[in-house]
């Protein structure tokens, strides 16, 4: 993935420190009206479906949850509640931590945007609206790809913690993957076979501090995401994930231990459509912060991705071009800064 790169001269202020401050959310963070009406009704509050993985009807749930949230919730991930506690407590260990020592890892290289390291997201364009978060961006996998350099010593269990997260994402992701492709009445390889083993995975740990003023800022603005498959450990008492549902926004719960898994562009191109990346944002609050962490997985970068064969028939034409990945999502994360999609791209 290639970061969108400007040159800066110095440090901008994290959002954890405004908040520490006091300060009210500068203009560049307030969005505008007609993004975010005032008047818009409060979102409902509904549970995200359950997918019970490796029951005789998982192939049918995911089925049915993706066509309608294009995310659900799994709760028998096999990975126990006290290793999920342990991960979130880095997570928050980590974003406690000062600032100077925060800043070890930044973002920012020689005066450079790059996107992985700790940070907020590069200014590329006027108007651009930020989002009320600070986030912890490294690439995980391929393991041989890992900039190490950027990989938190403090708290000092945080590298093996991910690393072992890592790996149960892997197994999970394959898992529910081979039951996607079951679902669609592809060979159960159909998507695993495309990654390859050493696909990408990158962890994004975010924080999202109190905000003054909530209703006027995103935590995250709307968006897709450009992946194949992402899954998301949630707040565990803080909900703040909203997906667009025919129409309107909604408020997602989750049991305490579940991950969620939500589909990409990628699976959007790849299924011909059948199965649609969902449009979901994260709000803030006055008076409670929220951590999650994103793990978004994806085909690698040389890849060329493109509509499964079966999936394309007299009934129902290709509606996507075959594209390279690194093409996408280069074009994704501009498009993603400016709160617009890039689905329209891969589009016949
Ligand atoms: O914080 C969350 O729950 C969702 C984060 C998300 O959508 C993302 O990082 O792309
Ligand atoms: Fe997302």
């Amino acid at each position: 993935m290639n970061p969108p790169v400007k040159s800066v001269s110095t440090e901008p202020k994290t959002v954890q420190a405004r908040a520490e401050a006091g300060e009210a959310p500068p203009t560049d963070y307030i969005i505008k009206e007609s993004q975010h009406p005032l008047d818009a009704p409060t979102p409902l509050t509904a549970p995200l479906p359950v997918v019970h993985l490796g029951q005789p009807d998982e192939a049918e749930e995911i089925k049915t949850a993706l066509q309608s949230w294009g995310m659900f919730q799994v709760i028998d991930h096999g990975m126990p509640p006290s290793f999920l506690d342990e991960l979130r407590g880095v997570a928050r260990a980590f974003f406690k931590l000062p600032v100077d020592e925060k800043q070890k890892y930044s973002n920012i290289r020689d005066g450079q945007f790059g996107q992985e390291g700790y940070g907020n997201d590069g200014i590329i364009a006027e108007g651009q609206i930020l989002d009320w978060t600070d986030r912890l961006y490294l690439l995980v996998q391929p393991e041989d790809s890992r900039n190490l350099e950027l990989w938190p010593t403090n708290p000092n269990s945080l590298r093996d913690v991910l690393h072992e997260y890592t790996m149960k994402t892997k197994k999970l992701v394959e898992n529910v993957l081979k039951t996607t492709a079951i679902s669609l009445e592809l060979s159960e390889d159909f998507f695993i076979g495309h990654l390859g083993e050493k696909f990408t995975i990158v962890a994004s740990f975010n924080y999202y501090p109190c905000c003054s003023m909530p209703d006027l800022v995103f935590g995250l603005k709307p968006h897709t995401d450009g992946t194949l498959i992402t899954v998301i450990l949630p707040d565990k008492d803080v909900e703040g994930l909203q997906v667009m549902k025919d129409g309107e926004w909604i408020t997602v719960t989750t049991s305490p231990h579940a991950l969620i898994i939500n589909i990409g562009d990628q699976m959007e191109i790849m299924s011909n459509g059948f199965f649609k990346s969902p449009v979901h944002r994260v709000v803030t609050f006055s008076d409670k912060d929220r951590i999650s962490i994103a793990m978004f997985c994806a085909n690698l970068p040389e890849k060329v991705i493109g509509p499964a064969d079966e999936l394309v028939n007299d009934m129902r034409p290709r509606m996507y071009k075959n594209l390279k990945v690194k093409d996408y999502t280069e074009v994704f994360f501009q498009r993603f800064l400016q709160g617009k999609r890039a689905i329209d791209l891969a589009q016949v």
